[in-house]
Formats: structure tokens, C-alpha cells, sequence
């Protein structure tokens, strides 16, 4: 397709990187992007949540990140991605050489909206072409991500590749079972592991056109428009309580997901705050789908971000200096399901508020 185009109208080919909240889109975007053959490509990332956090952690070489408006890529937002194309396109007019875009969708995302697109729309198709979704599947939270929510379960059946990550914090048996389930979604496409984002670029890019034969049975109907583009009122298939023509707030993804951050300019007490989390994991852990934060803690120069995905917790790392562009203040970004937000500000402020004083009395 690309070989019918002249040279300055060539074809982009655009990978759509998906995968639930926290499965390592991020980590492995960061890899990718240093590797020579991913030069001179533009990534657009979108996040749940009004405030992103992803596009202070993605190191584009060339600070290229795009973060699409605050909101979720399968719902109203689609305009967006679409407006964020033609951007990119401009851009390439300019003098900016544009070889490949990647679209770093939100955990949430259902795909089939965005693929909509990226296959079908007009204007996309003159200067795009989809080359392939990879979808990231977490083995540790997989499997009971697959059970419990519908649009990961879309995110695996229309992957072109699969990308199997944290495998080095599960049990074999866990594995066994969630590649069984996968082989089950998409049994055309045989997972790969790729444990903290390493992965042969050549093994995800270049998947050549969309082609959704061959896959889930269910595909053809869940690509078909009318599915997702019926007048709001209807029971939209993965649960959003809202519908795709009104006011979207970027927080809610369903009436059961909703999402906030919080931010605190004072620095923060590790000692207090690392308590709180534990506790809300023993507690809660099944509500708290994400936690991810770039933290300004009491003594420390440098920010430490962390990262917990439904249970898990990953060890903070620190970063060398603050991102360009970012205040020096805490922020903390949460995903829950069925829990208020009152819970997560009211118990915070009492955990760092206990670690505070007792920090005082310490250095009396
Ligand atoms: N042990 C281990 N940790 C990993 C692996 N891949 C990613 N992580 C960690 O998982 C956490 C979440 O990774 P991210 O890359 O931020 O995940 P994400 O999919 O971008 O998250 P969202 O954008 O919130 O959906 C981080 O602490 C990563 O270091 C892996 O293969 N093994």
C-alpha cells in the first residue's frame, strides 16, 4: 500500500500498544525507543484520569510524547487521536521526520474504537496505516484481569502479537493457565515473553496490514461500529455508564472505575505512606486496580516513583532528577473499583500525619 504513495506521502505505519492498567506499556515503550529502529518515531500516549503521569516517565529521545487529552481513547476522545494524527502529519510537512507512530493506549481502553480509527477512518487512511496491535499481558494480575474485565479480554483477541510480562514474578502453574486462556482469545498469535520491555523490536514491528480473519469469533461483531456507536442508554458492552456523544468525564470509565490524584506540595513521609499503602493492598487490594506516583519524600532529593498494580508492588525506583516541566510536589495517581475516594485521602492523611509526628518527637 505504502509503494503506491510518493516518497513525501509515504505511508506511516502506526502500532497500537495496549494492555491492562500497569502490565508494562510504559517500561517497554522506554526500552523500545532507544533501540535504533524505532528512530524518528512519534509517540502519543493517553491516560485515564485527568492528570497523566506516563508522559514525565517515557523518555522519548527527542521529548516526542504527545499526551492525548485526559480521557479515555475509547470513548469521546476518539476525535482526539484522530485531530493528534493530522498534528503528526503537519509536523512531518514541517521537516520533522516521522517514521512510525506508537499509540500507548490507557489500561482501560477498549481497542475496538481506536482500531475503528485507524481502519476506517478517511482521513487517518491517507497518511497511516495500521500496522499492528501489541497488546501486553501481565502474568501476574492476568488471569483474574481476564475474568473480571471485558475490555482486556478485547486487548488480547485482536493482538497481532502478544507480549507476556512479569513472568519472572510468576508461579509456572500461573503462567500454564493464563497462556492456556490466551491461546484461547487468540489462538492464532503465540504469546512472547518480554520481561521488563525486553523485546527484539523486529518481533512486534512490521506486522503488516490489520487482517481480522482467522480470530476471535466474536471480532467481526465487535468491530462493527453500530456495537459502540449506538445513541447512549443502551448497555454498551464493556460497561460504560455513559454514552459516546455528551460530556465525558475523564474519570470514569465505567460507574464502578473511577480515578483521581492527589497531589501534596509538603514533602511527604516515606515511612507513613509505604504503611498506608500496605495496608490498603491487605485491605483493599482487589479494588486498588493502580497506584502510581511521583513522590517528593521528606530528606530525599531526588523523586521516587512507584508503582502498585492490583496487589503487586513494585520496587520504587528513583529518578535522577525531576522531568522537565513538572513541579517539584508529590502526585499520586489512583484506579479504583468500588472504592470512594474518601477512603484513600482520608486514610493517607492520617498514615502521614501519624509518621509526621512521630518524626517530630524523634528529633526533639
Ligand atoms: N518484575 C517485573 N516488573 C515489571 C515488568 N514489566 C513492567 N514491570 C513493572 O510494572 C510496573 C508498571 O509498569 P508500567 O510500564 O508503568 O505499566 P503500564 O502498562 O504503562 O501502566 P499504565 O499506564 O498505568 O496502564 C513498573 O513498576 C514496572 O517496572 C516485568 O516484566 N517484570
Amino acid at each position: 500500500m505504502a509503494g503506491k504513495q510518493g516518497a513525501a506521502e509515504r505511508l506511516i505505519p502506526v502500532t497500537l500498544l495496549t494492555g491492562f492498567l500497569g502490565a508494562g506499556k510504559t517500561t517497554l515503550l522506554n526500552r523500545l525507543l532507544r533501540q535504533p529502529a524505532l528512530a524518528g518515531t512519534a509517540v502519543l500516549i493517553n491516560e485515564f484520569g485527568e492528570i497523566g503521569l506516563d508522559h514525565l516517565l517515557v523518555e522519548t529521545l527527542d521529548g516526542d510524547a504527545v499526551l492525548l487529552q485526559a480521557g479515555c481513547l475509547c470513548c469521546t476522545i476518539r476525535g482526539d487521536l484522530a485531530g493528534a494524527l493530522a498534528g503528526l502529519v503537519q509536523r512531518a510537512r514541517d521537516g520533522q521526520p516521522i517514521r512510525r507512530v506508537i499509540i500507548e493506549t490507557t489500561g482501560l481502553a477498549d481497542p475496538l474504537p481506536i482500531l475503528q480509527t485507524l481502519i476506517a477512518d478517511p482521513a487517518t487512511q491517507r497518511h497511516f496505516v495500521l500496522d499492528g496491535v501489541v497488546t501486553l499481558v501481565d502474568a501476574v494480575a492476568g488471569l483474574a484481569t481476564l475474568d473480571a474485565q471485558i475490555e482486556a479480554q478485547r486487548q488480547v483477541a485482536v493482538a497481532d502479537r502478544l507480549l507476556l510480562t512479569k513472568s519472572d514474578l510468576a508461579a509456572p502453574e500461573a503462567l500454564a493457565a493464563l497462556t492456556g486462556r490466551l491461546r484461547a482469545l487468540n489462538p492464532g498469535v503465540t504469546p512472547i515473553t518480554a520481561t521488563a520491555g525486553a523485546v527484539d523490536p523486529a518481533a512486534i514491528l512490521d506486522c503488516g496490514p490489520f487482517d481480522p480473519s482467522g480470530r476471535h469469533p466474536d471480532l467481526a461483531a465487535w468491530l462493527d461500529p453500530a456495537a459502540w456507536d449506538a445513541p447512549h442508554g443502551h448497555d454498551h458492552h464493556h460497561g460504560h455508564g455513559h454514552g459516546h456523544h455528551h460530556h465525558h468525564d475523564p474519570n470514569r470509565h465505567d460507574a464502578r472505575i473511577q480515578a483521581f490524584c492527589l497531589r501534596f506540595e509538603r514533602p511527604l513521609p516515606w515511612a507513613g505512606l509505604a504503611t498506608w499503602l500496605e495496608m490498603l493492598t491487605a485491605t483493599r487490594g482487589d479494588s486498588v486496580l493502580r497506584v502510581k506516583g511521583i513522590l517528593d519524600l521528606a530528606g530525599q532529593e531526588a523523586p521516587v516513583v512507584i508503582h502498585g498494580v492490583q496487589g503487586t508492588w513494585h520496587r520504587p525506583t528513583p529518578l535522577p532528577a525531576w522531568p522537565a516541566g513538572a513541579p517539584r510536589e508529590s502526585r499520586l495517581v489512583f484506579i479504583l473499583r468500588d472504592l470512594p475516594r474518601s477512603v484513600v485521602e482520608e486514610g493517607l492523611a492520617a498514615f502521614c500525619q501519624a509518621a509526621e509526628g512521630e518524626a517530630a518527637i524523634a528529633r526533639r
